[in-house]
């Protein structure tokens, strides 16, 4: 996953993604207390592995049963490698199976909350109770511990829930430390990474500016580098981040394809020109992106025309530069795994990742993406930027092209620019635009009928989304004021042509998604 490896020397804890859901929360859980972490395929390689220099391995769970013919495996030369190893969930079903243990499968899925009772002195729950709430998810379970290893934990339904083998300094555990549910585990990833691995704990984010600048520096040597700037939090992170290592050696291109926001186009050079000392070129792609678009409605094809064209500018841009052979994005892990990866569904194709066209010539440097937007913002704090930029709500690279649902037409972007900018304004009088992590409107091409004057008409309807969230991961609809909405819904139907209703989307997610398509 990503192109660069900048954090060699720094100590860490790598995890294996066997697909669960959860396995993102690991790492950053374990980030959170000063550990740096990564995830990894679950198909890396011992050579790979090493190459890493990791403290620790996390295996995490996911949806395979053990003994399915194409079960996800690893490579096995890992648990001899001398580091301590945790599985979680699947991965303690995967290192049984190997160390010589027995999985079967349960007569009773267990999902949710359970009790389970510790033994004294258990490693990896050494300062937490005996009894303890923890959150399981899973239908296999350890019927016998593989020689060697002690059972630590048990429950009624799960009697072997937890083991460890403290010479070979192996460990698992049945429930999942990581979700929230689990009263003590974060206690538990903490003592696994600090007591057990030996971790110091003093990861920092200027840790991370540091081994970054020296990674992109090595690794781009007196090349040229162009990074996609959208004038969002992510790219102008990356920005930043890049021209700290290679100054005048980098360039970034502003792309307007006609599917930004109301003013955005002017907003972002005064902001970007103004704030940084970088050189950036504003491409008009107005035309190129419009023409690829007509007549094209279904949303993933159209998030690949989006993420297609993108490419083509740049190469078109790349070849009046001459010597470019990288380009930068400010792509995020949220981004990757929407995107899906290997062990992960496509939910949507990124722009940036899923919708990147396949004989692309740059090689990419992508730094933020093993990182969570909420740890991009306090890397932006980090580098000196400004509030207002890192505090910017995120904007869809494919722009109003996936608000506008269905085809985009330019009298459908309009409706959708207007009434946008109306919402804008007003969460911001209402002193809300913190508060709420992602708000705007979009059009569904439903049309229903109103009265307005005395007169029958036929228009559309415009949906105002609003979330909040932390990471985009996951989220909730924002509970705007009555009073707010009421002036948003009828600003919009006054102020925008071609609009008769508005409604407001109070679906979380999951199981929607905060944007449309
Ligand atoms: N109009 C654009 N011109 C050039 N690059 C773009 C444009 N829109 C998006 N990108 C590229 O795609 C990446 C992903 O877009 P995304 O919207 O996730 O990030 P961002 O715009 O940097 O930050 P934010 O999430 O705050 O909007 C960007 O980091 C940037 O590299
Ligand atoms: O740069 C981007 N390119 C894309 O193709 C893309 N699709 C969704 N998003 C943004 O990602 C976050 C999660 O969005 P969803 O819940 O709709 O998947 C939200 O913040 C979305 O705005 C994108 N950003
Ligand atoms: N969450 C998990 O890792 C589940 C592991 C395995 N699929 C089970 O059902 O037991
Ligand atoms: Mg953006």
């Amino acid at each position: 996953m990503g192109s660069i490896k900048p954090m060699q020397d720094v100590e860490k804890i790598i995890v294996l993604d066997f697909g669960s859901q959860y396995n993102q929360l690991i790492t950053r859980r374990i980030r959170e207390f000063g550990v740096y972490s990564e995830l990894h395929e679950h198909t890396i390689t011992l050579e790979e592995m090493k190459a890493l220099n990791p403290t620790g391995i996390i295996l995490s769970g996911g949806p395979n049963s053990v003994y399915d013919e194409d079960a996800f495996r690893c490579d096995e030369r890992l648990f001899d490698m001398g580091i301590p190893v945790l599985g979680i969930c699947y991965g303690m079903q995967l290192l049984s199976t190997h160390f010589g243990g027995r999985v079967e499968g349960a007569t009773n899925r267990e999902y949710g909350k359970a009790s389970i009772n510790v033994i004294d002195n258990a490693p990896l729950f050494n300062g937490t109770p005996n009894d303890q709430v923890v959150w399981m998810s899973h239908g296999d379970k350890v019927v016998e511990a593989p020689a060697g290893f002690a059972i630590t934990a048990t429950s009624p339904s799960c009697p072997i829930t937890a083991i460890a083998d403290e010479a070979r300094r192996i460990y698992a555990v049945q429930f999942h430390p990581e979700v929230r549910h689990s009263v003590y585990g974060n206690e538990l990833l903490r003592q696994f990474a600090i007591d057990i691995c030996g971790c110091k704990g003093d990861w920092t984010m200027e840790n991370f500016v540091d081994a970054q600048v020296a990674a992109i520096r090595e690794k781009v040597g007196d090349k040229k580098v162009l990074l996609a700037l959208s004038g969002g939090v992510d790219s102008s992170v990356v920005g930043v981040l890049i021209h700290r290592a290679i100054g005048d050696q980098l360039t970034c291109i502003f792309v307007d394809h006609g599917l930004l926001r109301k003013d955005e186009g002017t907003q972002v050079m005064e902001t970007l020109y103004g704030d940084f000392n970088m050189n950036i070129i504003k491409v008009d792609a107005k035309e190129r992106f419009m023409s690829k678009l007509a007549g094209v409605s279904d949303p993933e094809k159209k998030r690949k025309i989006i993420g297609n064209e993108f490419i083509y500018v740049f190469d078109d841009e790349a070849t009046k530069l001459d010597g470019v052979d990288f380009l930068a994005q400010g792509t995020l892990y949220t981004d990757v795994i929407e995107s899906g990866t290997a062990t992960a569904q496509t939910i949507k194709s990124h722009h940036n990742v899923g919708g990147l066209p396949e004989d692309m010539q740059f090689e990419l440097i992508e730094p933020l993406n093993t990182l969570f937007k909420d740890e991009v913002r306090a890397l932006g704090i980090e580098l000196g930027m400004p509030e207002k930029l890192v505090w910017r709500q995120p904007f869809p690279g494919p722009g109003l092209g996936i608000r506008v649902l269905g085809e985009v037409t330019e009298d459908k972007l309009e409706i959708v620019r207007e009434s946008d900018a109306i919402l804008r304004y007003e969460i911001a009088k209402a002193g809300l635009d913190r508060d709420i992590w992602q708000y705007f409107t979009c059009l569904p091409n439903v049309l229903s009928v109103g009265v307005m004057g005395d007169e029958r008409t036929y228009d559309h309807t415009v949906v105002v989304r609003a979330v909040t969230s932390i990471d985009g991961m996951t989220g909730d609809w924002a509970r705007i004021p009555y009073e707010v909405l009421e002036v948003i819904s009828q600003r919009i139907v006054n102020e925008v042509a071609h609009v008769n209703r508005v409604a407001y989307d109070i679906t979380s997610k999951p199981p929607a998604t905060i944007e449309w398509e």
